[in-house]
């Protein structure tokens, strides 16, 4: 039988740590890294953040939007990035925040969570604004395949919390009825579920329970967005230990040299698993 994502990722964290390193190449850090902003130096960026990073963190996070700004040639890149981080043995989340009526979910789900698709990733961010059931071919391909998901919930920008903190008739959250159905969905699931919420470290006190969800909490923000460790232990509480923080600038900046990003990676690392292993 094929492993879950849940379990996979749970290997993953506990011998790894946290951390999940994003790969963003916005114009500005390819400049920095006296590239120039076309496809040649996407892809000497990426790959070179892909090689460096990948054999050390549990999961690297390519951001789709920066690879689909050059086109095919973009695409074509991202591919070897996914390829490259798998090889390395970290799970590549890719972060494209996919959503539609259901039977487009499909399609995205053939493109993304299917072994036969050339962007094949071991996990996709997805949008439930269509409504959480309409992710449903998300869900049960994941499923079929021990890849993952993580659902938007409360998001680490704040414009998102007007929708994200609104109010059902039950006064439930629309985010609160996100992490609801995330943990009917992972319901019984050991060691963790493959179903995950994505909730910004920046989001303060929010007070849900994250426990409830028994699936991972990918929480970006970390960094640039001004969210520190000791924010991710804070917004999290109990639920520490199935988070996974995510950085992507502030570690990219500190390119484009191969070892300065694996050093800077490792402390984060030893940060995050200091803050979050610290009593709540
Ligand atoms: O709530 C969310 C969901 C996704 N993101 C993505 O994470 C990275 C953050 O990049 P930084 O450079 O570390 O700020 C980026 O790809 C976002 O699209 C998020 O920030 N918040």
């Amino acid at each position: 039988m094929t492993e879950t994502f849940g379990a996979r990722l749970r290997a993953a964290l506990d011998e790894r740590g946290p951390l999940c390193a994003g790969i963003d190449p916005h114009a500005a850090l390819l400049r920095s890294w006296d590239l120039p902003d076309d496809p040649d130096g996407l892809e000497r960026f990426a790959l070179t953040a892909a090689e460096a990073l990948a054999p050390r963190v549990a999961v690297v996070k390519p951001q789709s939007a920066f690879f689909e700004r050059f086109g095919s040639r973009g695409v074509a890149v991202l591919e070897r990035v996914v390829a490259t981080s798998r090889a390395a043995g970290a799970l590549v989340l890719l972060d494209a925040k996919r959503g539609d009526i259901g039977s487009t979910v499909q399609a995205y789900a053939d493109a993304y969570l299917d072994p036969a698709s050339p962007l094949f990733a071991d996990a996709l961010t997805a949008s439930p604004f269509l409504g959480f059931e309409s992710l449903r071919p998300l869900l049960d391909t994941a499923a079929k395949n021990g890849s993952g998901v993580f659902v938007l919930a409360l998001t680490s920008n704040p414009e998102g919390a007007q929708v994200q903190r609104a109010r059902d008739e039950d006064g439930r959250t629309v985010a609160g009825g996100i992490l609801d159905r995330l943990a009917a969905a992972n319901a019984g699931a050991e060691p963790l579920g493959s179903y995950g919420a994505v909730v910004g470290a920046t989001v303060g006190d929010s007070g849900e329970d994250f426990t409830a969800v028994n699936g991972p909490l990918l929480a970006p923000g970390l960094g640039a967005q001004g969210a520190t460790p000791a924010d991710v232990r804070r917004v999290f509480g109990a639920a520490a230990r199935n988070v996974v923080p995510a950085t992507s600038r502030e570690l990219l900046r500190t390119g484009p040299s191969p070892r300065a990003l694996a050093e800077a990676a490792d402390r984060t690392n030893d940060s995050l698993r200091a803050a979050l292993d610290a009593p709540g």
